[in-house]
């Protein structure tokens, strides 16, 4: 998978070559490349926005830029892209996002500021048969997307097949059940008194399963019962049910 974020703060996205996804860079899994918006700039200023049109707070990101940035980061490389405009206006960005991104060959990230980029930036894409996807990751406002870049670029770089040292992790992750993931212990067996429960002890595979799967149903339903309540008819079996 090949990654291009455009930002006019390069150095935000440092933390994307750190660790596993660094890892996954070095192993060849992903191709990395971060633009600064201001590149493409033809004033002394560097100037990427300007006052709104119809007044009110803020400035907005100038379109020329942006489509000039657009245009020449996407002919680096032949790979369809699918770009990512990461805005609190966004529909939500799920984990079923980011696996059904994690099959893309290409991504590219626009970092806004400011208001956020002038509109017409997304609808010039749009009507030249590019994917444009407008996303939030949570109902709050950040100053700006690029920690919304680093939120998506790892949840969809973990799912690339060898990222992950044991693909099972991501197959038991919280949502990919529907569900949340329930409580982990490891040693020591007691500790500050408080006692690892037994049955995880037991050696028995398909107890320990089944209190895996009520504790991970009794989460969802004190924290998220809007997860339960989406989860298609045939996702609880009797046993859940009966929970
Ligand atoms: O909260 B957010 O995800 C977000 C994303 C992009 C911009 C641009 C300016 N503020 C932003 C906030």
């Amino acid at each position: 998978m090949r990654i291009d974020v455009i930002t006019i703060f390069p150095g935000y996205l440092a933390p994307l070559r750190e660790a596993l996804l660094g890892r996954a860079i070095s192993a060849g899994l992903v191709d990395l490349a971060v633009h600064d918006l201001r590149t493409w700039t033809r004033d002394v200023h560097q100037a990427v926005d300007d006052a709104p049109y119809g007044g009110g707070p803020g400035m907005v990101m100038r379109p020329q830029v942006w489509g000039e940035a657009l245009d020449a980061v996407l002919a680096l490389d032949e790979r369809p892209a699918r770009i990512v405009v990461p805005t609190p206006a966004g529909r939500p960005f799920t984990q079923a996002t980011a696996q059904a991104w994690s099959g893309d060959e290409r991504l590219l990230f626009t970092c806004g500021r400011y208001e956020g980029i002038d509109q017409r930036v997304v609808d010039d894409a749009r009507r030249r048969d590019l994917t444009v996807d407008e996303v939030s990751i949570g109902d709050y406002v950040l100053v700006g997307g690029e920690v919304a870049v680093l939120v998506m670029v790892e949840a969809v770089v973990r799912l690339l097949p060898g990222v992950l040292g044991n693909p099972a992790s991501a197959e038991q992750d919280s949502f990919s059940d529907g569900l949340l993931e329930g409580p982990a212990f490891t040693r020591p067996e007691v500790w500050r008194g408080l006692a690892v429960p037994d049955v995880l002890r037991s050696g028995n595979h398909a107890k320990i399963a089944r209190w895996r799967r009520d504790r991970a149903l009794e989460r969802t339903a004190e924290r998220r019962p809007d997860l339960l309540a989406a989860l298609p008819e045939d996702a609880l079996d009797d046993a859940d049910r009966a929970f």
